[in-house]
């Protein structure tokens, strides 16, 4: 467990003080994949070099299994660094170095035995797929391999937690999507605890058990990503959640292909986990008699299961419709009255 309490960071220029985190507490379970989005500035960075105190917070405890990283002594705090994975957007690899010897660095570092070395860094080349390219360089890899030998890289050291820096700003989304089914997979196998800042809600919503959303300093919301998806609470967040559906929220749009008639209502409805499998809508077409108007739908897979929204238009008569709505809401599946007939 990861207990973050207070944490507080102020710089201070000669021109001014800029509080980059201010007054964070959150716990981050074992084995989970926990999420911090936030805008340009909000702090996310300043946030993840505190977890390691690449930053030395100015006010606030972190404590990595029941040890508090902000008052170990340094000799102690390089031992417990080694336990701390880190990956960037910019990889950060030793470019006169090959693949393997970049990976072999920090056992290098920890002390650990060329024959150990070997095996181990064998070993990661395999997990995160880079067998064969062992002797290439840096500059002989793509975006997606590189990020591929930092995460090798990270993982040297067996490590209770991996911090992620925007490990895939810099990649288009194809390899981005590959490397998050990486850092998945590394997760499931090896029940690490990840840790990442993007300013990407795909990132969140594809990876992610919990997410924080940061603005200003501050946590704004947390919470599971599939009750932050569903009922975003802050505006910051509600912007966020728009970015995996920009179309839902242009009203407008969706009004030019409503029908309008007086006797039909305008729902949205929220499939959530396993009721976004369900044939709903052929089951009320069958059940009630009304005509239903698709207006727009989408899905959303998350670690926690599937998140939908449909915009539908119903037509029937009134106590019919009541009563459509009603089975609906019955069946687990949540409904929000956009227009009343
Ligand atoms: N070394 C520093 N000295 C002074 N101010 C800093 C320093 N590092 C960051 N800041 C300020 O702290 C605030 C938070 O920055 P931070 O980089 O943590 O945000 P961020 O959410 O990661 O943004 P980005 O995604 O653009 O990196 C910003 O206002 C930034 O200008």
């Amino acid at each position: 467990m990861i207990q973050i309490k207070n944490l507080s960071k102020l710089y201070q220029t000669k021109k001014q003080k800029v509080q980059a985190v201010d007054n964070v507490s959150l716990n981050i379970e074992p084995g989970e994949i926990f999420g911090v989005i936030g805008y340009s500035g909000a702090g996310k960075s300043t946030f993840v070099r505190l977890i390691n105190r690449l930053e030395e917070p100015s006010d606030g405890s972190v404590v990595i299994h029941d040890k508090d990283i902000t008052k170990m002594p340094s000799h102690q705090l390089r031992k417990k660094r080694q336990k701390i994975g880190m990956i960037f957007q910019h990889f950060n690899l030793l470019w006169s170095r090959t693949v393997f010897d970049n990976i072999a660095f920090p056992l290098e570092i920890a002390g650990v035995s060329k024959a150990k070395r070997k095996e181990k860094v064998l070993e990661l080349i395999h997990l995160v797929g880079l067998s064969g390219k062992e002797y290439a360089y840096p500059s002989q890899l793509s975006g997606g391999q590189k990020q591929r030998v930092g995460i090798a890289r990270a993982l040297a050291n067996d490590p209770e937690v991996l911090l992620c820096d925007e490990a895939t700003s810099a990649l288009d989304p194809e390899t981005t999507d590959d490397i998050l089914d990486l850092l998945v997979s590394i997760n499931k196998k090896l029940g690490l605890t990840i840790i990442l800042i993007t300013h990407e809600m795909h990132v969140i919503q594809k990876i992610c058990h919990r997410v924080a959303v940061m603005e200003n300093g501050k946590v704004v919301e947390n919470g599971e990503v599939l009750n932050v998806f569903v009922r975003p609470q802050s505006k910051t967040t509600k912007r966020f959640v728009q970015q995996l559906n920009p179309l839902e929220h242009e009203k407008d749009k969706l009004y030019n292909f409503i029908n309008d008639r007086e006797d039909s209502e305008v729902v949205k409805l929220h499939f959530i986990g396993n009721h976004a499998r369900r044939a709903l809508i052929s089951e009320i077409a069958k059940k009630f008699d009304v005509e239903i108007n698709i207006l727009q739908g989408s899905i959303a897979p998350t670690q926690e299961g599937a998140y939908g929204t449909l915009f539908v238009e119903i037509n029937g008569e009134k106590a019919v419709l009541t009563n459509t709505i009603q089975y609906i809401q019955d069946s687990g599946v949540e409904v929000e009255v956009l227009k009343h007939a």
